[in-house]
C-alpha cells in the first residue's frame, strides 16, 4: 500500500539569513532538499511577519524547478492565492481555523492550478481536517505553536499522524516545527512523509548529511509499513 509514498525533505527558510534568500535556497536544494518550504506570516493569524508573494515570485525567478509549497499563516488564505499561484507557488498549504468556507478556498486553489494542503494547529482536533481529505492532497500537522522557527518539537501532536496514516495510506502527510535528528523517528514512525526542517537543517554543520539522515529515517519507516 505504501509504494507510492514518498520520503521528502522540505527545509524551512525561516531561520535562515533572509538577506541572502535565493543563496541559501540554493544551498539546501544543492545539499538534497527535495522542496521549499516556505513560511508566509500575517502578523495577525500568528504574531510574526516574514515574507509575501513579492519575494516569492523573485525567488521563483532565480529556481525554475523546485517544488514551492507556501505555508499561509494568514487570517485571509482566499486574499493571497491569485498572487501566490502568480509568483510560481506549486503548494498552497494554509490553515483552515480561520476560515468559514474550507471547500471554497480549496476550489479556488485548485482553479488557480496549485496543489491544497490543510494545515491544523496544535490545538485543533484531528476531526477538523479529516472532513476535507478527498478534496485536499497534502495534511499538515503542526509540531510547534505556528509563528516561530526554533520551538521545541511536541510530540503529542503524532496521535492525529498516526490516526491519519491508519485512515490513509497514501495521504501525504507533513510535520512542521521543531524536527530534526533527534525527532525524526517518531514522526517516522507515526506515518509523516512530508518533513519540514528549519533551525536544525540550517544550522546543520553538514548540512547534506542532514537531509540525507531525515529522509532516510522516513523512507525505511514508509517501507516498513
Ligand atoms: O511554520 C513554521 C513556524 O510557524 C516553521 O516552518 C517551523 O517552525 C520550522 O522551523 P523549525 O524547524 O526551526 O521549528
Ligand atoms: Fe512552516
Amino acid at each position: 500500500m505504501s509504494r507510492n509514498l514518498k520520503a521528502m525533505i522540505g527545509p524551512s527558510i525561516l531561520n535562515s539569513d533572509l538577506s541572502r534568500l535565493y543563496e541559501e535556497s540554493q544551498k539546501l536544494l544543492d545539499n538534497g532538499a527535495d522542496y521549499l518550504h516556505l513560511d508566509v506570516m500575517d502578523g495577525h493569524f500568528v504574531p510574526n511577519l516574514t515574507l509575501g508573494h513579492p519575494v516569492v515570485k523573485c525567488l521563483r525567478n532565480k529556481i525554475k524547478d523546485v517544488f514551492f509549497e507556501t505555508h499561509m499563516m494568514v487570517s485571509k488564505p482566499e486574499q493571497w492565492i491569485v498572487p501566490m499561484a502568480d509568483a510560481g507557488v506549486n503548494q498552497y498549504t494554509f490553515h483552515i481555523e480561520p476560515v468559514d468556507n474550507v471547500e471554497e478556498v480549496c476550489r479556488k486553489i485548485k482553479e488557480n492550478g496549485m496543489k491544497v494542503g490543510l494545515a491544523i494547529k496544535p490545538g485543533t482536533p484531528v476531526a477538523e481536517v479529516d472532513k476535507y481529505i478527498s478534496i485536499s492532497d497534502m495534511v499538515l500537522i503542526m509540531t510547534v505553536e505556528p509563528g516561530f522557527g526554533g520551538q521545541k518539537f511536541m510530540q503529542d501532536q503524532m496521535t492525529k499522524v498516526k490516526y491519519l496514516r491508519d485512515q490513509y495510506p497514501l495521504l501525504n502527510i507533513e510535520v512542521d516545527g521543531g524536527v530534526g535528528p533527534s525527532t525524526i523517528s517518531c514522526c517516522a514512525e507515526a506515518g509523516a512523509n512530508m518533513i519540514v526542517s528549519g533551525t536544525a537543517v540550517i544550522g546543520a554543520a553538514d548540512q547534506a548529511a542532514t537531509i540525507r539522515t531525515l529522509r532516510d529515517t522516513v523512507q525505511q519507516a514508509i517501507n516498513k509499513r
